[in-house]
């Protein structure tokens, strides 16, 4: 089953924030299931980034949030400023919904206390939410298609940039891939980091009933993007996508952390 590229307008227009986060971060109720496999997959790789390895900074800037902010759950504690960004409305709303405690908001506390029962304390995922409310300062549009993905907004270079499913959802191939890649590498002052979350080997992922398109990416394409964005490939990890088959056809996700090399 292919998806023929998605472009801007279809997200816009058709996805649901809700649909998406009850199928992809919606903790079940008993532990260890394949779905949260994926999820502590990547909260387990995000620890390892700020909590363990200890990137930090001044800001961070998160392209293409979605509707999450799972991904801000071991950087908080780590950088002065959080900037969200995404290219659609109905995502920025959702994460400033969950900003403002919003009683509709999605409830995100199995992932507050799964990434502070990594940090050796569960009992503080109330005071996490806070802090993360406290450091995500701005939620921004963005557009990685652009030069400038946050244009008209011109923001000082960050000391880190994260993106999470964003650029292999936003890319109808390789070489926009490459130039979105270089875009969003622009906005990492040099020595600063780039922390990737890719999809990988699959065409299509479904969010409620709507199929979007997914670029098929190997390792060694993002790699090769990557160091010739002017980064240096530090660690990265693949596991297994263990979505059901009929979320998507993706085979693998792959965490990536590398860091701008600075001219001399
Ligand atoms: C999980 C998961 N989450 N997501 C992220 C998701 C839901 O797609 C999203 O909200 N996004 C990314 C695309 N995005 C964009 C779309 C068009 C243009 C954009 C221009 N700039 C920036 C962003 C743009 C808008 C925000 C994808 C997966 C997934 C992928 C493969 C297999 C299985 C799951």
């Amino acid at each position: 089953m292919e998806g023929d590229f998605t472009g801007k307008d279809v997200y816009g227009k058709h996805f649901v924030p809700k649909d998406y986060l009850k199928m992809y971060y919606s903790f079940s109720k008993e532990d260890g299931s394949q779905e949260d496999a994926l999820l502590n997959f990547y909260l387990q790789k995000f620890h390892k980034t700020f909590t363990v390895d200890g990137v930090k900074g001044d800001t961070l800037i998160d392209i293409g949030s979605g509707p999450t902010i799972h991904q801000f759950l071991s950087s908080c504690g780590s950088f002065q400023e959080i900037i969200a960004t995404d290219y659609t409305d109905q995502n920025r709303e959702e994460i400033k919904r969950w900003l403002k405690k919003d009683p509709d908001a999605f409830d995100w506390s199995q992932a507050l206390k799964y990434v502070c029962e990594l940090e050796g304390d569960r009992e503080k995922w109330v005071e996490k939410g806070e802090k993360v409310r406290s450091t995500v300062r701005r939620v921004l549009k963005c557009d990685v298609t652009q030069v400038n993905p946050l244009a008209p907004l011109v923001v000082a270079q960050a000391s880190c940039v994260t993106s999470a499913f964003c650029l292999d959802s936003a890319c109808k191939d390789v070489t926009t891939y490459r130039a979105a890649l270089r875009n969003v590498g622009s906005l990492v002052k040099p020595g600063g980091h780039l922390v990737l979350l890719v999809a990988l080997g699959g065409n299509f992922y479904m969010a409620g009933e709507q199929m979007f398109f997914c670029l098929y990416l190997e390792k060694e394409t993002v790699d090769s993007a990557v160091t010739e964005a002017g980064f240096d490939i530090l660690w990265s990890e693949e596991a297994k996508n263990s979505y059901s088959p009929t979320y998507s056809d993706c085979k693998n996700v792959y965490f990536l952390v590398a860091r701008k090399r600075i001219k001399v």
